[in-house]
């Protein structure tokens, strides 16, 4: 997190608590997951349930499915005749995601591509309303790339993970994540096709779309 931990427990606190049907999914994704930090937790799903509840988005890309939380966030606003689509390398994590995903209401509407994103979105058509990148860090720039053409000109992309609990802006950090976070928010800002704002949500969520 980047704001005090005092203030991020609060914001937590105060923000509308998770649904309790992802309980399960909670429940699974830490039995079976060694990272179930991973998730994007209830601050931020319902950050991003309520920008599909206000975008109102009827072609959703996902990039980094892990077990389904953010899809599902997603899934419980979009409108009823909109689609998401999520991509997932890991097979564990695409098969917990699958179970939850036939679970919920919204199973008809949710395709999971099991492999390697980048093949996945060159595959799949646009355009896409709203983009949400949380995958491998160092993979950031060329998904970027290969969903930029298939944004809808009123699109969004979202990137999660861009500020690295801060790190970005530590030149000592030269880890392989903030290194790859650093070269992304670089390639983007220098971009001038689009615009951006980096938000200093939780590890920071990057918000672009096409220059007017
Ligand atoms: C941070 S997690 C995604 C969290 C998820 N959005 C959520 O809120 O539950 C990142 C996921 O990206 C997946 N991943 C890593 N490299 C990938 C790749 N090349 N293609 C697709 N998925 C990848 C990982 O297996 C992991 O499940």
């Amino acid at each position: 997190m980047i704001v005090r931990p005092v203030v991020e427990k609060y914001a937590e606190e105060v923000s509308s608590a998770a649904p309790p049907w992802l309980a399960p999914l909670v429940a699974d994704t830490e039995a079976a997951t060694e990272l179930p930090a991973m998730m994007v937790g209830s601050m931020q799903g319902e950050f991003l349930a309520s920008l599909v509840f206000a975008l109102r988005p009827r072609r959703i890309l996902e990039i980094g499915t892990f077990t389904g939380y953010s899809a599902l966030c997603m899934a419980q606003t979009m409108p009823g005749d909109a689609e998401l689509h999520t991509c997932e390398l890991s097979p564990l994590h695409a098969s917990i995601a699958r179970k939850h995903f036939a679970a919920s209401p919204w199973a008809e509407r949710i395709t999971l591509w099991e492999g390697p994103a980048l093949t996945s979105v060159r595959d799949l058509p646009g355009p896409f309303d709203l983009v949400f990148v949380d995958a491998d860090k160092p993979g950031y720039v060329d998904y970027y790339e290969a969903v930029l053409p298939k944004l809808a000109p009123h699109g969004l992309i979202l990137a999660d993970n861009v500020l690295q609990f801060g790190g970005v802006a530590n030149e000592r950090d030269q880890q392989p994540d903030t290194l790859a976070m650093r070269a992304f928010n670089a390639h983007v800002a220098a971009d001038p096709r689009v615009r951006q704002s980096v938000l200093t949500v939780r590890e920071g969520v990057s918000v672009i779309r096409l220059a007017g």
